[in-house]
């Protein structure tokens, strides 16, 4: 099976370079258009195919996303693997603005957002233990270079816009456990295990937050000055990734390209006919 990567590129990241034969396609889904137009070429001979999550421009906030049109036209344009590149808060001394985190782990406390493509007339449930590729993870973890990297660590997921407030960034450090924090990355990754797309989270820290007694409260100007070394960083790794991959892909070991084998629940004679055709791209394998 031919490997193609998808990027989706957050806050800093709005497109990358060295695609040969680069185009920005428009691509329709049936949950209304994606963020952007999408990047897409070759690099080392692997298909790509990149998406700026907040739209060139910064227009989309965390919360109007269009989650469900991103990750239903990456699988449209036939993506296998998603590595998503999100700004992060640290709750870790040892997660220092300008590392690199390789996500593993979930906590997802956004309420304002479309979470799944299933719903009334197709019910469905994934598993979501593992919600990491973890072979797509480390080959990020491998890509990095000029950068300190961590393997592992859990991502919590807020709705904002606004920042935490201090006792939000304590409870989510000291008692729950999270070692980062962004905006973005739920319901993304959900929805990508819903497509069977193998996925991948590469958190950029950029501040401490609020909880960090030398650092003050988070402050987007100091966002911003970390944010443009980190995109040059993020562009390095992506662009190391297909030689590392290669173009030809075997079945997940993981079975990241199979969550839906048993998860439909609907008895094929209930289910809404509308809702079906929506489901054409994504779980169109099983349906
Ligand atoms: C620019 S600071 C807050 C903003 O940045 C992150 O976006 P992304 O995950 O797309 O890199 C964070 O989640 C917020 O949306
Ligand atoms: N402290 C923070 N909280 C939420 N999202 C962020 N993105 C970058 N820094 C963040």
């Amino acid at each position: 099976m031919e490997r193609v990567i998808g990027v989706i590129g957050g806050s800093g990241l709005y497109e990358i370079d060295g695609l040969e034969g680069a185009d920005w396609v428009t691509v329709e889904t049936p949950w209304g258009p994606p963020s952007d137009a999408i990047l897409t070429g070759r690099l080392d001979g692997v298909r790509m195919a990149f998406l700026p999550r907040h739209g060139r421009g910064h227009v989309h906030s965390p919360s109007s996303v269009p989650y469900r049109a991103n990750i239903d036209a990456l699988k449209r344009l036939g993506v296998t693997d998603i590595v998503s590149v999100s700004a992060c808060g640290s709750f870790r001394e040892e997660l220092a603005p300008g590392d690199f985190v390789i996500i593993d782990q979930f906590i997802d406390r956004a309420f304002a957002r479309e979470k799944s493509f299933f719903g009334t007339g197709c019910v469905a449930h994934v598993s979501l233990a593992h919600p990491t590729c973890p072979d797509l993870s480390r080959a990020c973890f491998e890509a990095a270079e000029g950068v300190t990297v961590h393997m592992g660590g859990t991502y919590l997921a807020m709705e904002g816009p606004q920042f935490s407030t201090l006792a939000e960034s304590r409870l989510y450090r000291e008692q729950w456990g999270a070692d980062v924090i962004g905006m973005t990355n739920m319901p993304e990754a959900k929805l990508a295990r819903e497509a069977e797309i193998c996925y991948a989270s590469v958190a950029m820290v950029t501040d401490y937050d609020s909880w960090h007694p030398h650092h003050g409260e988070v402050d987007i100007s100091d966002i911003i000055a970390i944010l443009g070394a980190n995109a040059n960083h993020a562009r390095a790794l992506v662009a190391r990734l297909p030689a590392l991959v290669g173009a030809a892909r075997a079945p997940c070991p993981h079975g990241c390209d199979h969550a839906l084998d048993h998860a439909i629940m609907t008895a094929p004679e209930r289910r809404d006919p509308d809702l079906v055709a929506r489901l054409d791209a994504v779980a169109g394998r099983v349906l």
